[in-house]
């Protein structure tokens, strides 16, 4: 499970159709697509639409949805499809969407997960959450308004979180007569601001979820002057981006101690992968070992790579706790004192500067003072010098810690390059944010701290990054299932070896 699925606790999930066989052109790698867009654009309706015309709803939800329709049809007759997407009570209570739920649905060509996303400014929160695995953002706007301020903070924390595809809904056109020169306006208007993003990657595409046209089926009957593809088309087309990290991360949640002689270091793989034998370094203590074991519930395996929950034993005794950071070598994080990082403010107070918070990166929890630089002018695209940044704002920090921080650059690592701010007086979540990877203080190391970070030259990370592909390759890593019993067998001669 990704730390994204973890974090999403009330996701209700759309069941699969039946298994069917897998065509040869079928692209097995799940493309993650999120969702943004103002309240009423049509989010639900969208994704409704999407199951119902790949035909990912079963028959006894579509029967529940003809019924639940009921009395509630629109003028043109047809389902409430948002009713699809009613998986939370209070999403029906308050008629607005409050969480992130992930929907999965499929075509001949390959499979996608939906994060389902909030509209309303005050969730940007579980906006970040429902990106931060995202390969594709589609932004819906609303035909008749077209682009909005939040258009611009959507499509900017999206960009901020690396997703360099975008589709721009041009939802509900039938309400505006399919109007070619509107259409052509938002279009142009949202191409210049993306490309002021970076994101060169941009489909606009006029449609009508409620009709479906041009969702999945084409809208060529309505809309003769397109000629592009439908959303469906841009999506089986879109490129999945590489989970592939440099370096392996293990970020330590437990030190399992079942016997007086056994220890394992349990947590899930964050990044790169790992074998047996393979030399580590423990931060932040900087103390080396070498892995003998690699142990899971009831598998000992001769690999491990990011996403597995494993338990890790060392040849050698060392000191490890909860939050430390067990890496490869060859490829560390960056350990320092200061970084450089771009943040979301969530909550009404803010960020304040010089006030201390708590800062969460995977498992690990310390002290940071943030220091607002800039913030980002979301009309001009511009960072204005800020001294103080509040709900919503989108600004480029400085964190300066007590102790030595460990952090990859949100770019080469999305786990351990990002975190969420804590107010200590409040327990609230005031900031999502990511590291961006440059370290600005070298000095200020305490006495015995001072150690070399290794910085790679590209080619030497090329390299490395392509043997981790390489050993990442499922059918390379030999796995070995056994019974419980022998499982036991084995926990209890791996506690014995050392
Ligand atoms: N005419 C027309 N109406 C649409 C279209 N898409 C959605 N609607 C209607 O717009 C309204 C809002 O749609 P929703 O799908 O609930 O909007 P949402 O963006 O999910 O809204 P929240 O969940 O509150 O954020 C509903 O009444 C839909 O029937 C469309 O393409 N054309």
């Amino acid at each position: 499970m990704t730390a994204a699925q973890t974090a999403v606790s009330a996701a209700t999930v759309v069941s699969l159709p039946a298994a069917e066989p897998l065509k040869a052109q079928r692209d097995t790698t799940p493309l993650r697509l999120i969702t943004c867009g103002s309240v009423d654009d049509g989010k639900s309706t969208l994704i409704g639409r999407l199951l119902w015309d790949t035909k990912a709803v079963k028959e006894d939800q579509a029967a529940t949805l003809q019924r639940d329709s009921t009395g509630k049809q629109n003028d043109l007759g047809l389902p409430d499809f948002a009713l699809l997407l009613d998986g939370l009570q209070a999403e029906r209570e308050q008629g607005i969407t409050i969480d992130v739920a992930y929907r999965y649905f499929s075509t001949d060509k390959r499979s996608f997960i939906v994060a389902d996303t909030p509209g309303h400014e005050q969730y940007t929160r579980n906006m970040a959450t429902g990106a931060s695995t995202a390969d594709l953002a589609i932004l819906l706007v609303d035909a008749r308004f077209g682009i909005l301020e939040q258009t611009r903070r959507h499509a900017t924390i999206a960009s901020l979180l690396g997703i360099k595809q975008f589709v721009l809904a041009v939802n509900k056109i039938d309400l505006t007569g399919y109007d070619r020169a509107g259409f052509d306006k938002i279009s142009h208007d949202f191409r210049e601001f993306a490309l002021s993003l970076g994101v060169k990657q941009i489909t606009a595409i006029p449609m009508s979820a409620l009709k479906g046209e041009n969702v999945v089926y084409s809208g060529q009957a309505a809309m003769p002057w397109y000629s592009g593809p439908t959303l469906v088309e841009t999506l089986e087309l879109a490129t999945v981006r590489s989970s592939q990290t440099v370096g392996f991360r293990l970020s330590v949640q437990r030190v399992s101690r079942p016997g007086e002689s056994f220890r394992g270091y349990q947590g899930t793989v964050a990044g790169g992968s790992v074998k047996p034998g393979d030399s580590v370094m423990i931060l932040p203590s900087g103390m080396v070992a070498n892995v003998s074991k690699i142990v899971t519930f009831d598998l000992v395996r001769n690999a491990a790579v990011a996403g597995d929950a494993i338990t890790l034993v060392l040849d050698r005794q060392v000191d490890v706790a909860r939050g430390d950071m067990i890496v490869s070598i060859d490829a560390q994080p960056q350990v320092g004192l200061a970084f450089d990082a771009q943040i979301v403010a969530l909550q009404p107070e803010g960020i304040e500067p010089g006030k201390r918070y708590w800062l969460k990166s995977g498992s690990r929890r310390q002290r940071v003072q943030v220091q607002p630089l800039s913030q980002l002018e979301l009309k001009t695209g511009t960072w204005n010098a800020a001294q103080r940044l509040y709900m919503n704002a989108i600004g480029k920090v400085r964190l300066v810690f007590d102790e030595a921080a460990i952090f990859d650059p949100y770019e080469q690592n999305r786990l351990s390059g990002s975190f969420i701010l804590i107010d200590p007086e409040t327990n609230n979540t005031v900031a999502g944010g990511m590291v961006t990877g440059k370290r600005t203080e070298l000095g200020g190391l305490h006495n015995g701290e001072a150690r070399v970070i290794l910085s790679l030259p590209a080619d030497l990370a090329e390299q490395i990054m392509a043997s981790e592909l390489f050993a990442s390759r499922s059918h390379e890593a030999e796995v070995r299932r056994m019974t419980a019993a022998e499982a036991a067998d084995l926990w209890s001669s791996a506690a014995s070896d050392i």
